[in-house]
């Protein structure tokens, strides 16, 4: 069975041509507190200013762990330890069909730099941080389904 995908914005408009699906390795940073890094988007991105996890596209050749231990030290600063796979959805925007393939990090070493103008926050659910990316949202209810079956 594939997974459903959420059309966000009208999407890429069915009918038009096949669009490549493009990967995206997305970091779940969560720390000793429980608390989950959450950064907005940089400026000239699309949705722009809207909040994340952080992680970017797979370039050639890499699979979603080389992606993400990449990303997260281009774009936050930190060289992350184990990464565990967790989730993946699909997610056909305007601009682009994304799959995100979504980890959990706990361990990283280095301290956390903004290198693209981004902010960044450490959320405890539900989060306050607003807007959220809308492939984001499903991600947090996601987390919060987990945190009440298994309570910390
Ligand atoms: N990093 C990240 N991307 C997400 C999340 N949720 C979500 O829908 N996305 C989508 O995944 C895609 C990530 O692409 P990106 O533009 O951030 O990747 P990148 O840094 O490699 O971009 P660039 O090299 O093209 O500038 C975007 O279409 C973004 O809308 C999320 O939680 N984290």
């Amino acid at each position: 069975m594939t997974d459903p995908v959420l059309v966000v914005d009208g999407g890429g408009q069915q009918g038009a041509t096949v669009r490549p699906l493009v990967d995206v390795a997305v970091g779940v940073l969560i720390d000793s507190a429980g608390r989950y890094l959450l950064t907005t988007r940089p400026p000239g991105k699309v949705y722009e200013g809207y909040w994340e996890f952080p992680g970017g596209k797979l370039e050639s050749g890499e699979d979603v762990e080389q992606a993400l231990r990449r990303e997260l030290q281009e774009e936050i600063g930190v060289v992350i330890g184990k990464v565990q796979p967790w989730r993946a959805s699909t997610v056909d925007y305007p601009h682009a069909l994304v799959r995100l393939h979504f980890c959990k990090v706990y361990e990283w070493a280095g301290s956390l730099r903004m290198h693209e103008g981004q902010t960044f926050s450490w959320e405890s659910l539900p989060v306050r941080c607003h807007p959220v990316l809308p492939g984001t949202v499903p991600v947090l209810a996601w987390l919060a389904e987990e945190a009440a079956v298994a309570p910390r």
